[in-house]
């Protein structure tokens, strides 16, 4: 018997990671190829988005995809996340030339305010958020506080795409293929601050830390390329980058459904005060994922660069929170 259709909202869908994103969700690869979904997607009361999501529709239209089973054009949340099953977060404002953080974050956490709240009172209560949004863990920590009437869990951060990054990275110094390393994580921001770590990797069994055996490359070549990659793709393509982006989103949101099957995968998601970091702060940790839910991986050993590196990403997220502090 065929699986009831999943209802997937998706904002900022007329944008570019929409682009690269809508399309996978409607053939299957984020929910499985047997799961149909209903696509609620929502962009911005303004004509020209509102056409150009049009647009995308009707490519979707054309792509005759067997498991979309519906789909809806909103320019208001509260329509957009009716009785939503997932909610990707993808629209927010990008910086502009010149604009200070403070005033970035002050305009996007209007809009998570919003969106918290419109989850808050009409999605499903089981509804499983992914921020992909810039600053994406703070914006998060917004939509989390504004909707208290839903188990803060359900808000998570997208550091997969640091995790990926970081996976490649460590493949292409040691030469083992990307699929063998297991147990690299990204603990905290999805910014240049965040600690990408592969002490705990291994590959086929064998230890990565051994392999490289090189602090100096770690400390000032791997954690600065992984870091800046956001800001090299820019530079490079003069435009963010949006594929490696949707592609996190789906490897994110694919694992938190269906499982990792016992592989650590990277989360930002709502700290319980694990390895000192205050509880409701959104911060990238090594996780398991089975059964619809997360567990992060506890106990794990944090010599002093590795808690120097933590420390950092956590002032930042912490000097973020202190400026939507009024909005929570
Ligand atoms: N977390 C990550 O790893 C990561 C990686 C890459 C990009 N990003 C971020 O993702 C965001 C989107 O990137 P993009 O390249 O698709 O940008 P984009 O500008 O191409 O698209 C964003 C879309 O969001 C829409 N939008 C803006 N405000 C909205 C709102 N309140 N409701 C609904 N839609 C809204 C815009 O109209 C636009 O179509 C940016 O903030 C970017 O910095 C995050
Ligand atoms: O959009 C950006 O500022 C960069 C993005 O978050 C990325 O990591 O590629």
């Amino acid at each position: 018997m065929s699986k009831k259709p999943v209802r997937v909202a998706v904002t900022g869908a007329a944008g570019q990671i929409g682009y690269a994103l809508l399309f996978r969700i409607a053939s299957g690869e984020m929910l499985g190829k047997d799961q149909p979904v209903i696509l609620q997607l929502l962009e911005i009361p303004d004509e020209k988005a509102q056409k150009a999501l049009k647009g995308v529709m009707m490519e979707l239209e054309d792509c005759a995809f067997p498991l979309l089973a519906g789909m809806e054009a909103h320019s208001d949340p509260m329509t957009a996340f009716k009785d939503t099953d997932y909610a990707l977060l993808v629209g927010s404002r990008p910086r502009g030339p010149g604009m200070e953080r403070a005033e970035l974050l002050s305009i996007n956490g209007a809009i998570f305010t919003a969106q918290g709240k419109a989850l808050d009172k009409v999605a499903s209560r089981n509804v499983k958020v992914l921020v992909v949004g810039n600053p994406a863990n703070t914006n998060a920590y917004i939509a989390m506080k504004s909707a208290p009437g839903l188990p803060r869990e359900n808000f998570t951060a997208m550091l997969r795409l640091d995790h990926n990054r970081a996976l490649s990275q460590v493949a292409a110094k040691t030469g083992v293929k990307v699929g063998d390393i297991e147990k690299l994580t990204v603990w905290g921001n999805h910014s240049p601050t965040m600690y990408a770590d592969y002490r705990f990797a291994t590959a086929n069994g064998k230890a990565i830390k051994d392999m490289i055996n090189d602090q100096e490359w770690n400390a000032n070549v791997f954690l600065p390329t992984v870091g800046k990659r956001g800001a090299a793709i820019i530079e490079a393509r003069g435009l963010s980058s949006a594929a490696s982006a949707a592609n996190a989103a789906i490897d994110h949101m694919r694992d938190w459904a269906l499982g990792s099957s016992g592989k650590w995968v990277t989360m930002g998601v709502p700290s319980n005060g694990e390895y000192g970091i205050p509880k409701d702060t959104m911060f990238g940790f090594p996780v398991t994922t089975e059964n619809g839910k997360y567990t992060i991986v506890k106990d794990l050993p944090i010599d002093a660069f590795s808690q120097e590196r933590i420390n950092k990403t956590l002032q930042e997220l912490k000097d973020e929170q202190a400026g939507v502090a009024h909005l929570v």
